[in-house]
């Protein structure tokens, strides 16, 4: 859709297909067990002599220097993880509809994504254990990321879109910078209520085994369709709000 006929409902619906994404990236996450060394500052150190730091630094680092040149960035829904010393696009550029307010481009919180994604979510979803994949394992950690980040971010779209539909609800909290009446204005329990509730049903559907035989493996799931629910409800959604008030306290700027 283009993003200039922008509505609730049309951002809504964006983010209930990213669940779909970021509910597929955790699964393909889960088929590896935890990998530390994957996280670990002294892993890689001591052989890429150019580069200090984790594999998954450099994996997504050196992935994000190749996509900007491929125009990724360009994008305002897109935010890198290392913005800083990103090579420039070699490609056309194209012209992204301007829905957004200018200083929603200063908006990053790609730092506290990765630290929370890395300290508090992983261990949720993921089994204990070391099988060596740590490359695959930091390419699955890459695509959950970017997964997230994307979902999270949106809420610069998504409170655009309430900041238009009632601008004077919004206004007086802005200009009073007023961050916790902000929070209250764009908070919707029900659907914060049927997002937990819609997650857990994906995790149950999409993350199944699937057998031949009639009695097939009921009840077992490759991530646990509660904890689905509980990273919305305690970070993704939390996070997608915070964006949502950072965007708003810069709407009069
Ligand atoms: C994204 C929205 O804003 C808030 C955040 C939500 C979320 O992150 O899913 C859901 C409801 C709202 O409390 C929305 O209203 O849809």
């Amino acid at each position: 859709m283009a993003t200039n006929s922008l509505t609730l409902e049309s951002v809504r619906h964006s983010l209930i297909r990213q669940e779909d994404s970021i509910i597929f990236s955790l699964i393909e996450r889960a088929h590896f067990p935890i990998n530390s060394p994957t996280y670990s500052q002294s892993y890689v150190s001591n052989s890429i002599h150019t580069f200090s730091g984790p594999l998954l630094r450099f994996v997504v680092k050196e992935t994000e220097a190749l996509l900007a040149k491929a125009g990724r960035y360009a994008n305002p829904e897109e935010h890198p993880f290392f913005p800083e010393d990103l090579p420039p696009s070699v490609v056309p550029p194209h012209n992204f509809a301007k829905f957004l307010h200018p200083p929603a481009a200063s908006i990053n919180i790609n730092k506290d994504i990765w630290d929370t994604y890395i300290n508090k979510l992983l261990q949720l979803f993921v089994a204990p254990g070391d099988d060596g994949n740590y490359a695959s394992t930091a390419a699955s950690d890459l695509v959950c990321l970017q997964a997230l980040s994307r979902r999270i971010h949106y809420g610069k779209l998504v409170a655009e879109v309430k900041f238009r539909e009632s601008p004077q609800e919004y206004e007086p909290a802005i200009r009073a910078k007023d961050r916790d009446t902000l929070m209250k204005l764009l908070t919707f329990e029900k659907v914060e209520e049927a997002v937990m509730k819609r997650v857990a049903k994906k995790a149950m559907m999409f993350g199944q085994e699937v057998t031949l035989n009639k009695d097939g493996n009921h009840g077992k799931y490759k991530v646990d369709p509660s904890v689905v629910s509980r990273l919305y409800g305690d970070w993704i959604m939390p996070l997608t709000k915070h964006v949502e008030v950072e965007y708003l306290l810069r709407r009069l700027d």
